[in-house]
């Protein structure tokens, strides 16, 4: 079976995007299962955070859902939202438009640049809740706001949320990537405590308005970015730090950076997540399904649009000094 995929990423966090809606797949759930373990993976496979894939919607101009390198499927994903929003964008010709996740039907649009020459795109991540129960998380209280969770550290304090997938944030004066390695895979060990997992962030404020931003992933493990973590992170860094409301919050992370804002309405939090949704190269994927093994065509690279990315790229790296 021959897949058409294009190479995406948003902030390094990267993917395979396959467009059902253009090539009328009917994957069954055993089949997302697989593609996601055999193609994602970085040694054997064509290596990436996870897979996503675009499909028809009764509600909106398309769906996604996405699938971790493990296997699992995630309620939402943002940087991933924004590579299919760039695609489903480009595709219809329009400005604005929405696509269902998981739990929710989330406009998307292209907005103003966030680093010159680079096509930019706003997602909305919401629904945002605090209640334990909606991560799930097993804790004393209705909800888990900067306390400290023995199991994972000692020391640190945690924030719990669901935006809408499971996340926990501690606000550090110095991301220690090898301590985050550690607390996330105990995390991700603890049924216990989060019976469906957890993605953990380390977030360190640069300034007012500027954070950065590090996160071991539930079914992933440290990526370069995760969209919904920056997210997460920019309105517990406002909730708890000296950040704004209605402001852009910059969060450079490993792979580039992405601008975040954090707007309260009615009572209910709900993020603005701006960056890149680039494409790296577009080809196509031979299965054999009963032998699990594919072939992948010759590659055709987007090699203005990367190069154009490596500048984001750099400048990001400035920022934190590396
Ligand atoms: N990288 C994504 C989130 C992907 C899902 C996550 N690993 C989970 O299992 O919740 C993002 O950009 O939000």
């Amino acid at each position: 079976m021959k897949i058409p995929y294009i190479k995406c990423h948003g902030s390094g966090n990267d993917f395979i995007l396959i467009d059902e809606i253009e090539h009328d797949f009917r994957f069954s759930e055993k089949e997302r299962e697989e593609l996601s373990l055999l193609l994602c993976d970085r040694e054997k496979g064509i290596g990436s955070d996870g897979i996503l894939f675009v499909m028809p919607s009764e509600k909106a101009e398309g769906r996604m859902r996405m699938f971790n390198s493990d296997g699992t499927e995630a309620e939402m994903c943002g940087n991933g939202l924004r590579c299919v929003a760039r695609h489903m964008i480009e595709k219809l010709g329009k400005k604005e438009i929405a696509i269902e996740t998981e739990k929710a039907v989330l406009p998307v649009l292209q907005v103003e640049e966030i680093f010159p020459e680079i096509d930019t795109f706003s997602v909305m991540i919401e629904p945002v809740r605090f209640e334990v129960e909606s991560l799930p998380m097993n804790a004393a209280g209705k909800e888990a706001v900067d306390v400290k969770i023995p199991e994972l550290s000692e020391t640190r304090t945690f924030t719990a949320l669901s935006v809408p997938n499971p996340h926990i944030v501690s606000l550090v004066d110095s991301v220690d990537q090898e301590e985050l390695l550690a607390v996330g895979k105990k995390a991700n060990n603890l049924p216990e405590v989060f019976p469906n997992g957890v993605n953990v962030s380390y977030v360190q404020v640069l300034e007012k308005n500027k954070i950065f931003v590090r996160t071991f992933e539930r079914g992933v493990g440290l990526t370069n970015a995760c969209g919904t973590a920056m997210s997460a992170s920019s309105l517990v860094s406002t909730i708890l730090g000296p950040n704004d409301l209605d402001t852009p919050i910059v969060v450079i992370n490993k792979g580039g950076l992405v601008n975040c804002v954090v707007e309260k309405n009615d009572g209910r939090f709900s993020i603005q997540l701006r960056g890149n949704g680039t494409n790296v190269y577009v080809a196509e994927v031979d299965i054999d399904w009963e032998a699990r093994t594919f072939e992948v065509s010759e590659k055709q690279f987007f090699e203005e649009e990367n190069a154009t990315y490596e500048k984001l790229e750099a400048f990001a790296a400035s920022e934190i000094g590396g």
